[in-house]
């Protein structure tokens, strides 16, 4: 393990600040959310131990450390002098769960998007998070707590890292702060063993909203059995709506708590980097600069990934000039930070071509998500990095089972099948689905090594199951590393060729067709059980045209085989919306499978076709 740069930033007492109070400007005490938690939470042997002047402490140390102080008025940052407490239902709470994460918007001045990530609601949630905590660890209630927190490069990050802190130390959690951090990072904090930095912590809070616009904002969790679950996250927000509106019910008050909390600042990401160095050395035959004599560029979309230059290919002995969009820029000014998208990959090709570079790598805001582009342009992402990632993990462990989303395509299928000689395993969309699903097959005992998504979310056995985008990366510099520890030139040509055989189609569409949920032909109920009728109708169509074969085991919407290619229609895991994927050999075989998706789902007039109309009239 490298040398560990954390240092005790700040131990905090509650009652050394208390007598401070008065010297606070009272706009900052009517900012602050004082959490009476003593009745709400179950924490044995502890004292919550809380005051709002702490709080403002606290914010005021942090605005400083990011460099936010402006007019003189340190107390508030501009996103939280909109925060007003008032009281909100459960649903209010429970429509910021997106699947296994919460979302919303933290910062005003989008029309439409009001602000439904406050100060408060923040703070809410943390302590319910920390209440949960307790609960799931009882068996330890006489000893502290920790949690970690860190950030992508958001500009609501600070505004909700304070707010999140003070949520904790309410109940008497000691916070750990990583800062700008990734969020496989984070997961990895719940499991890396060092006392010095105040590690494995207890759990652990990302606030990312992944490639979401710079308005929206979140929360991931984490503990050492992994990313909290659906169920997990409603339970959260039921605490926090309760912890919340107890709270505007009886007031606020401040409480004169006697315990003490303590709060570190941690260069975390220099242990995780150190790491992802180390585990490329060991690949390489314990070489210290394996990449020695590779040119690498790195796109980080101005989001968190850009310690990867610095911390891990520098060390590895890799030129990485040309890289780009490093500096943490939470308008994300140069294009969204998502290996999905076009304009993100025609980026990381343009620079890699630009600087004659062997390898490009690309990651998301919050680097659980990557992708890669060889040095002739070739873009390494969605079935063609799931295809890459297998190749090596088959040659490791032959014959295992590799679990992916439900958009992959069938030429993965035969590629994993019948070049690799493994077995895929196309189950359901959603990071965590895929995660749950691997992990389920190897306590059946079907022995899995890979759950993959086709929007560059991968999870490995090897790495504890953390869906991490740097170490998917990690992987291909070890296939780099070791070909070149071999003898083998020719760049990154050693990759491409893994990916050799791998049928595409010529033609690929992803449409997502948006259900109005005010359309009166909802009849009230929901865009899911609506989404749901027109899944069943188009079965019902599919079932009875011999042309089309409907896919004999599927986990998720209607996939249909036809015209030399292939439909799926499923609903979003989060959005009332219905993505249309369509595979197909040539335009006018992807229109006849449209047209069959537009005869069975017109009469459904909730149904936003017109991103269908297009593609058929289009051709
Ligand atoms: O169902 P969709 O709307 O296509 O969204 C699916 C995506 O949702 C989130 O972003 C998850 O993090 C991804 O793992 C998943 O792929």
């Amino acid at each position: 393990m490298a040398a560990v740069s954390g240092k005790i930033f700040q131990n905090v007492s509650v009652a050394q600040y208390s007598k401070q109070n008065s010297q606070f400007h009272p706009q900052c005490r009517r900012d602050s959310f004082t959490s009476n938690l003593r009745s709400l939470l179950p924490l044995k042997g502890r004292k919550p131990a809380w005051n709002r002047t702490l709080a403002m402490q606290l914010r005021t140390s942090s605005i400083y450390q990011n460099g936010f102080v402006s007019g003189g008025s340190i107390c508030c940052n501009a996103a939280s002098s909109s925060t007003e407490v008032r009281p909100l239902e459960k649903s209010d709470f429970l429509k910021l769960q997106n699947g296994s994460d919460i979302r919303g918007v933290a910062v005003a001045g989008v029309d439409g998007e009001p602000v439904t990530l406050t100060e408060p609601i923040s703070e809410a949630i943390a302590s319910a998070f920390a209440a949960w905590l307790s609960d799931k660890k009882k068996g330890d209630a006489s000893m502290a707590m920790s949690v970690s927190i860190g950030h992508d490069s958001r500009i609501s990050a600070s505004m909700l890292q304070d707010a999140v802190s003070q949520g904790l130390m309410s109940a008497g959690i000691d916070v750990l702060h990583f800062g700008l951090a990734s969020t496989p990072a984070m997961f990895n904090s719940t499991l890396t063993r060092n006392e010095e930095v105040g590690c494995p912590a207890d759990g652990a809070i990302m606030i990312t909203a992944s490639h979401l616009p710079y308005n929206r904002n979140g929360f991931k969790f984490f503990t050492n059995a992994g990313g909290l679950g659906k169920a997990d996250i409603k339970d959260i927000l039921e605490r926090a709506s309760d912890i919340y509106n107890k709270i505007t019910d009886e007031g606020l008050r401040d409480l004169q708590g006697t315990s003490s909390v303590s709060v570190k600042k941690v260069d975390y990401m220099a242990i995780y980097a150190s790491d992802l160095v180390h585990a490329v050395r060991k690949a390489a035959g314990n070489i210290e600069k394996p990449l020695e004599g590779f040119h690498i560029v790195v796109d980080a979309g101005n989001g968190a990934g850009g310690f990867f230059v610095d911390k891990v290919l520098g060390p590895l002995g890799a030129v990485t000039s040309g890289s780009q969009f490093l500096e943490p820029d939470g308008m994300f000014p140069n294009h969204i930070p998502n290996p999905e998208d076009k304009a993100a990959m025609t980026a990381i090709t343009q620079a890699v071509l630009n600087n004659k570079a062997d390898f490009g790598i690309i990651f998301d805001t919050d680097v659980d998500r990557s992708a890669a582009v060889d040095s002739t342009g070739r873009e390494l992402n969605r079935n063609r990095l799931i295809a890459l990632i297998s190749a090596i993990i088959l040659e490791e462990h032959p014959g295992t089972t590799i679990v992916t989303d439900s958009v992959t395509s069938d030429g993965l299928t035969l590629f994993i099948e019948k070049k690799l000689g493994g077995k895929h395993h196309r189950f359901k969309r959603g990071y965590k689905n895929v995660i749950d699903e691997a992990i389920r097959l190897n306590s059946i005992g079907e022995e899995s090594h890979l759950a993959i998504e086709t929007s560059g979310h991968g999870a490995l056995k090897e790495n504890n199951w953390l869906d991490d985008g740097a170490y998917l990366m990690v992987k291909l510099l070890n296939k780099l590393a070791s070909a070149r520890a071999s003898g083998i030139k020719g760049g990154s040509k050693v990759l491409t060729d893994l990916v050799e055989g791998l049928q595409e189609a010529a033609v690929t569409v992803e449409l997502r067709l948006k259900i109005d949920q005010n359309h009166a032909d909802l009849k009230g109920g929901s865009f899911r059980d609506y989404g749901e009728a027109v899944l069943k109708h188009l079965e019902n169509v599919v079932d009875s045209d011999l042309k089309l074969v409907k896919a004999p085991i599927n986990y998720e919407g209607v996939r249909v085989s036809g015209f030399g290619g292939w439909f799926l229609l499923r609903l979003s895991l989060h959005d009332p919306v219905l993505p249309l994927n369509i595979e197909a050999p040539s335009n006018d075989e992807a229109v006849k499978l449209a047209l069959v998706v537009h005869e069975a789902v017109r009469g459904f007039s909730a149904l936003d076709m017109s991103s269908l109309d297009k593609l058929i009239h289009r051709n």
